[in-house]
């Protein structure tokens, strides 16, 4: 494990708000921190990067403890936690220059991040001028800069258009696959993270509601079949009487467990083949609140 927590809990004033966290981060895997606003995924990270002391419980990073390999430890991960800190009167290149003389990094590492991060055009214009997608992306260049295993990123695609998202999940895959890194990263959005995630781990209130692999998750976060038709009752009616199984009917749509492509063709044709007019037919996954009353429900 690149990351391995146990017991890891931390209070601010009265209120716990990381509780008794047993982190497992896989080497190679792009493991997203999922939680709502407020679950305590930024003070997890700051727990991380030792940047609050833990109440108690153990943080192992590259199989060492950090309190006695703290030095060690840090100079191996590359962070960016909310905002980047940039110079917004320097230019790309020259906050990467700047990053790369106090690491004592060779200038040429700061051309292959910029490349890396598809900033090589940009590189000569002002940060302050950057969108915030290319902000980030900066952002996460200067993280890379000193050629970290472990790349620790809090909501990096927080407030980006869905292009920003993209080219931040692009840039993930690749660091994963080609250059070995492992990837720890927050969201509040599980569709931002599922698309790129190999594992995951799902926080509320402090607490791990679950842990394992997309695949894991998937497994227990059943997708839907989302069916929009004109008359939803009739149509429900219609399916029932098919053996086929109802879990909700509104006035616009009706939902079915979702079990395969062919389930939904035969669906579709069966209200079709009846008279039902069906607007549109569509696999839904479950949003995070509705999977998180799924595991606390298993739970
Ligand atoms: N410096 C602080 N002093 C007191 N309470 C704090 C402090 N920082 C955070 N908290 C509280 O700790 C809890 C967890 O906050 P945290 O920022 O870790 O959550 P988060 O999951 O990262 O949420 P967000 O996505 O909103 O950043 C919240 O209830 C927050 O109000």
């Amino acid at each position: 494990m690149v990351i391995k927590t146990e017991g890891l809990s931390f209070t601010f004033g009265k209120q716990q708000v990381v509780k008794s966290l047993a982190l497992q981060v896989p080497e190679g895997s792009i493991y997203g921190f999922l939680g709502p606003n407020g679950a305590g995924k930024t003070t997890t990270i700051k727990l991380l990067l030792n940047l609050l002391k833990p109440d108690a419980g153990n943080i192992h990073i590259f199989e060492q403890d950090i309190k006695t390999s703290r030095i060690s430890i840090l100079s191996q991960i590359g962070s960016l936690i909310e905002q980047p800190a940039l110079y917004q009167h320097l230019t790309g290149r020259e906050n990467l220059l700047n990053r790369a003389l106090l690491l004592q990094v060779p200038a040429q590492r700061v051309e292959d991040m910029l490349d890396l991060v598809q900033l090589t055009a940009a590189a000569n214009k002002k940060a302050g001028q950057y969108s915030l997608g290319m902000k980030q992306r900066l952002g996460i260049a200067l993280a890379l800069l000193a050629n970290p295993k472990l790349l620790i990123l809090d909501e990096p695609t927080n407030g980006l258009d869905p292009n920003g998202i993209i080219e931040i999940r692009e840039l993930l895959k690749k660091l994963v696959a080609q250059h070995g890194k492992t990837v720890f990263i927050s969201s509040h959005l599980l569709g931002e993270i599922e698309r790129m995630a190999t594992h995951v781990g799902i926080i509320n209130n402090g607490a791990m509601l679950f842990q394992g692999s997309v695949a894991d998750l998937q497994a227990i976060s059943k997708p839907l079949v989302r069916v929009d038709a004109e008359n939803t009752v009739d149509a429900a009616n219609l399916l029932t009487r098919h053996h086929i199984n109802v879990t909700e009917v509104t006035d616009e749509h009706l939902l079915v467990p979702y079990i395969s492509k062919q389930q939904m063709g035969e669906i579709n044709a069966l209200l079709n083949k009846n008279g039902q007019m069906v607007y549109s037919i569509s696999k839904q996954q479950k949003d995070l609140e509705k999977l998180f009353l799924d595991i606390t429900q298993r739970a």
